[in-house]
């Protein structure tokens, strides 16, 4: 394809939104538009790099890759693990470190040992079916909420939840723990399947030059 065609990227807002720009700049890829805190556009073009921008709710990138509505994206392992949208995922960019996690109070540790059948809360519904059923054989229930996670087992929703742990500490303040590691996460870029064929030149250019500078 020639290279009249813009590249799209859409880009995770929130947690991975400021360090996916600080990598992009450190590339020669910048947006200053994009950078307003105060903006309410949703859709930033670079007309001199032939690249346009958008910031979409994290679930929804993969969903735009696939679609080709985007052709490159930069999202967490979980959500591309949650959506299991037929993307490529190309690249580990190496920040937004954390790990999927089955944690609970210290007593949930014995129900999980003996394969009781549980409760687990989520956000992620299908990673929790596919690490229970898939890996460890075990018959749970899911229930699916979406914020708060940790509020499950302490107001008797649920036994354990799976959810995402950073440091440790919403963990720690609600008298809760690392029952069992589900997997490790960070922020990767990924690609349209046809985009990946129709302008190989550039998204190839592209992840070579991030390589250089991720650590
Ligand atoms: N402590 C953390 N909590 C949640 N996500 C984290 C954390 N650290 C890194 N991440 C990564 O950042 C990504 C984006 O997180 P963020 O909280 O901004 O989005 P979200 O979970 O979709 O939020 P919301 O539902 O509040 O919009 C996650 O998908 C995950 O890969
Ligand atoms: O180990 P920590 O460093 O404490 O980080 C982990 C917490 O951060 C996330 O919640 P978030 O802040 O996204 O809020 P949410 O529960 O409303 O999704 C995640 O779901 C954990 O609750």
């Amino acid at each position: 394809m020639s290279d009249d065609r813009y590249l799209t990227f859409a880009l995770g807002k929130g947690r991975l939104a400021k360090k996916t720009l600080q990598l992009f700049e450190q590339i020669g890829i910048t947006c200053e538009e994009m950078k307003d805190p105060d903006t309410r556009k949703l859709i930033f073009v670079n007309e001199e790099l032939k690249l346009r921008f958008f910031l979409a709710k994290g679930p929804d990138v993969p969903t735009y890759v696939e679609y080709g509505a985007a052709d490159i994206g930069v999202v967490g392992k979980d959500t591309i693990l949650e959506e299991g949208r037929n993307i490529y995922e190309v690249l580990d960019l190496g920040f937004g470190k954390c790990r999927m996690c089955i944690c609970g109070p210290e007593s949930a540790r014995e129900l999980l040992q003996h394969h009781e059948q549980i409760r687990v809360a989520t956000k992620y519904p299908h990673i929790a079916k596919d690490y229970f059923y898939n890996k460890k054989h075990q018959t749970v229930e899911i229930i699916k909420l979406n914020g708060s996670i940790e509020l499950a087992p302490i107001v008797g929703l649920s036994e354990v939840i799976c959810d995402i742990v950073e440091t440790g500490t919403t963990l720690k303040e609600n008298g809760l723990t690392v029952l069992e590691e589900v997997c490790p996460l960070s922020a990767r870029v990924v690609v349209n399947q046809v985009s990946m064929k129709m302008d190989n030149e550039r998204i190839t250019k592209l992840i070579s030059d991030l390589k250089t500078v991720i650590k």
